[in-house]
């Protein structure tokens, strides 16, 4: 036979693990008349896996095979004696496969424990229906094959973790760099609130315990959590989250899980779930609270057993991840209601740690805007730019319900109005297009206080001068007679009547630009393209006149 002379193996194209033990295996069968060879392999815990099944006797149910050795204490002893053992016939043993295969009484057995190094890398078994199949001289022949069979099933493992490994930090490292990201940015405030969380995230990032993240939409769980990697010994490894909410089931599966080529419509590739990305780091799985319920015992298997099968495939996927959760409902309440699982709240709850909301962080407000401040100066024509006096005591005073995102935006937006320049309270007060109040004010206080200066009311508070109205925002609900009579007061205008006047007056405001960072797309927080289509359906054009 002519010798192959395709050269062309580099190691990119390495057999993979379930190849290479197919071949072995393939092999065996010339020397040994087996109907089923499996090799399974083990957690290093207490869990033995099936790794690849051959032979005529083998199925599929046989591929998602487990056992726990604790249950088997004759199998633990054979592991623990390293040697292989073949059953004799009459010989009472108790069955491997009896949930998944029907063998007969007094079938052919034979047992091998695959060691490397006086380290369990996993069992071989081989079966035949028939009685007396294997001869005792073929014992000492499969204690040799198991050896080879163990560096090969250690090897392959090992290849694969790296591989994955090596793919998920590229595609982690492409994620990262495609983002605006503030992933390598300080963690900024020293107030007493936040020296707690970070005393008790220093003490968990150790530990490889799933922590639960807790607090008020935009006080910065997201941050806490990369920060919480960061520190953990897994920071070598990758940081990978999934916002759960709005994740219809079908799409969450995938997400989490990754699927098979062919799995559905439209899956051409196989393709990782964020469990795979997250091999050997970190999963922050946020707003976990909103995971679909089918969704749910799939993920409690997979924190449970560390496995899980991708969409449409049925080999089992083992990654090593840490689980760090968020979630700003009550998730006691979920469990409750029975929208969220007991038992997956009770894994995924072991470290609680509160974030507090911006109400409780005092001067750390100051830190933070300086710190998103500081990062706006890098951008071109806003090396300048500071706070006033008024500024920073405006900011103290406001409550930030939106919290340290609103402190951001707000700061950002501030930048802009403020031409790079010298922010004025003001600047940061403009806060019509979103919910902020002054501590002291309510949201009736803080519209009537903004109309008490026309000019600023005109410039920054275009809804009030659209509508014309003395009170653009409805009175609280106190239930007086004064409010009563504030509520009648103005006028109820359409909704589109609404719209079209505060966009014209956006317009306005923003001398006609759409696009840009002054343009009126931005202060909307809508994109340009939607913007412009709002216009074409209320008739204004870019000057904010109406049309026709
Ligand atoms: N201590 C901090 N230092 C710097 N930036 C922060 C800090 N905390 C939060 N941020 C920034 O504020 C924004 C909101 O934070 P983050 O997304 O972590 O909040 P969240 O609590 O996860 O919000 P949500 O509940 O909406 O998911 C982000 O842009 C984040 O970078």
């Amino acid at each position: 036979m002519p010798l192959h002379t395709d050269n062309s193996f580099i190691p990119g194209d390495a057999l993979s693990s379930a190849t290479t033990m197919d071949i072995v295996l393939d092999a065996l069968k010339e020397l040994v008349d087996y109907e089923l060879a499996v090799v399974l392999g083990w957690d290093g815990k207490d869990t033995l896996r099936v790794h690849t099944a051959a032979g005529p006797l083998s199925s599929p149910r046989l591929a998602k095979f487990s056992l726990s050795l604790s249950g088997r204490p004759d199998l633990e002893a054979l592991l623990r004696a390293d040697r292989p053992k073949l059953f004799s016939e009459g010989e009472d043993h108790v069955d491997t496969y009896d949930e998944v295969l029907d063998l007969p009484e007094g079938h052919s057995c034979l047992v091998s424990p695959l060691i490397l190094h006086g380290r369990t890398i996993g069992l071989l078994t081989l079966d035949n229906r028939r009685c007396g199949v294997f001869e005792p001289s073929v014992v000492s022949f499969i204690g040799v094959v198991s050896r080879l069979i163990a560096v090969a099933l250690a090897q392959g493992e090992a290849a694969r973790a790296l591989r994955t490994q090596n793919e998920t930090l590229a595609e982690e490292r492409n994620r990262l760099l495609g983002q605006d990201s503030d992933a390598f940015r300080d963690f900024a405030g020293t107030s007493p609130a936040w020296l707690e969380v970070i005393g008790l995230i220093k003490l968990v990032a150790a530990a490889d315990t799933p922590v639960l993240l807790l607090g008020e939409t935009g006080v910065g769980k997201e941050e806490a959590a990369r920060v919480l990697h960061r520190l953990s010994p897994r920071s070598d490894g990758p940081f990978v989250a999934l916002n759960c909410s709005a994740l219809p089931a079908s799409l969450a599966e995938s997400e989490l899980f990754g699927h098979e080529k062919g799995s559905f419509t439209g899956a051409q590739g196989l393709r990782k779930g964020r469990f795979e990305l997250a091999a050997g780091g970190t999963l922050f799985l946020d707003e976990i609270g909103e995971l679909p319920a089918e969704i749910q015992p799939k993920l409690l298997r997979a924190l449970q057993e560390g496995c899980f099968e991708r969409v449409g495939g049925e080999r089992p996927v083992y990654t090593d991840v840490r689980i760090i959760a968020a979630t700003h409902v009550d998730l006691n309440k979920a469990v409750a209601e029975g929208r969220f699982r007991e038992d997956l709240f009770y894994r995924v709850s072991v470290f609680p740690v509160r974030i507090p909301s911006l109400r409780e962080r005092g001067q750390d407000v100051l830190q933070l805007a300086e710190l998103f401040l500081s990062r706006l100066r890098l951008r071109s024509g806003w090396s300048e730019a500071y706070f006033s006096p008024e500024a920073l005591d405006g900011m103290l005073r406001r409550e930030w319900t939106g919290n340290v995102r609103e402190l951001k935006n707000a700061v950002e937006r501030a930048v802009i109005l403020a031409r790079g320049g010298r922010i004025e309270a003001v600047h940061l007060q403009n806060s019509e297009w979103q919910p902020g109040r002054t501590r002291e004010q309510t949201g009736s206080d803080q519209a009537s206080s903004l109309s008490r200066e026309p000019g600023l009311n005109r410039e920054f508070f275009p809804l009030a001068a659209a509508l014309g109205s003395p009170r653009a925002v409805p009175a609280s609900s106190s239930g007086s007679e004064a409010d009563s009579a504030d509520r009648a007061q103005p006028a109820i205008l359409p909704l589109k009547e609404v719209q079209r006047r505060y966009v014209e007056a956006v317009l306005a405001f923003c001398e006609g630009r759409v696009y840009g960072p002054q343009g009126a797309a931005r202060f909307l927080e809508i994109k340009p393209t939607t913007l412009q289509s709002m216009m074409d359906r209320l008739g204004v054009d870019r000057k904010g006149r109406k049309q026709g």
